[in-house]
């Protein structure tokens, strides 16, 4: 191919169909077949580990709003900001005691854990914070748009999200059915916020180098979820 032609293909806008290709083509970096995620979708884990996994993971679930928040911040389209900020109403809940959050310190508790030890992070392991910060530090200084793709590994959570409900339900039969609400409630709002998160995704970016950079920043987020499981499996 001369070399014209090849710059032209490397350059030229994907049309909305090659540009969701891309971003859906990541899904084998996602961190559904990450080991610990197989031993814990296997039934595999001991009490010790899962309490490691709900303190960490509550370190990611804390982080989200902030994350969405970031992204209101830097978002001129009042369209995307009235759909992006029921996000965090989702996860923040309208006043104590309810949302998202409070329903993973259910989990954590059901799963073993204290309020107290979850909330002062005392098991939070240094690569899930780097990682995690990383996250909300990309939201605030990457353009918006970037941001929003970063998430887009939510197109990929629910088919593992589901999985999990069931393999949980079967190999840990002594967590408390309240200690589900989480992914129980998280499964209602996932496939809109997914389709919608597309959307905003592909009419925003008009250039291929906007494509291109919310291609790497979907690529980034799924490192960001492995590096956490990374270290909960280094030291579980
Ligand atoms: O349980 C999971 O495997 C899983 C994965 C992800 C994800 O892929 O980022 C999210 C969630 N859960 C989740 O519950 C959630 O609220 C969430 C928000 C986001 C995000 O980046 O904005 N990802 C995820």
């Amino acid at each position: 191919m001369p070399t014209s032609e090849l710059t032209d293909a490397a350059t030229s806008v994907l049309t909305p169909d090659e540009f969701t290709a891309r971003l859906r083509a990541l899904a084998p970096r996602y961190w559904d077949r990450h080991p610990f995620h197989l031993r814990l979708h296997e039934g595999r884990l001991s009490r010790h580990e899962l309490r490691l996994w709900a303190a960490n993971r509550w370190y990611y679930q804390r982080a989200i709003p902030r994350k969405d928040a970031a992204i209101l911040a830097n978002c001129p389209d009042v369209e995307v900001r009235r759909a992006w900020r029921e996000r965090i109403v989702w996860h923040d809940g309208s006043g104590p005691g309810e949302g998202g959050a409070e329903n993973w310190l259910r989990l954590a508790e059901a799963v073993g854990l204290t309020r107290e030890e979850v909330l002062d992070e005392r098991h939070v392991l240094p690569g899930t914070r780097f990682a995690v910060d990383a996250y909300v530090t990309f939201a605030r200084t990457r353009p918006w748009v970037e941001a929003v793709a970063s998430g887009l590994t939510e197109m990929f959570s629910r088919g593992l999200m589901a999985r999990r409900l069931v393999d949980m339900r079967r190999h840990y039969p002594w967590i408390a059915e309240a200690g589900f609400t989480y992914f129980t409630t998280r499964l209602q709002v996932i496939a809109d916020e997914g389709r919608s998160t597309v959307d905003i995704v592909v009419r925003n970016c008009r250039t291929r180098e906007q494509q291109e950079a919310a291609v790497a920043a979907l690529a980034f987020k799924c490192d960001v979820l492995r590096a956490v499981l990374d270290a909960v499996d280094y030291y579980s």
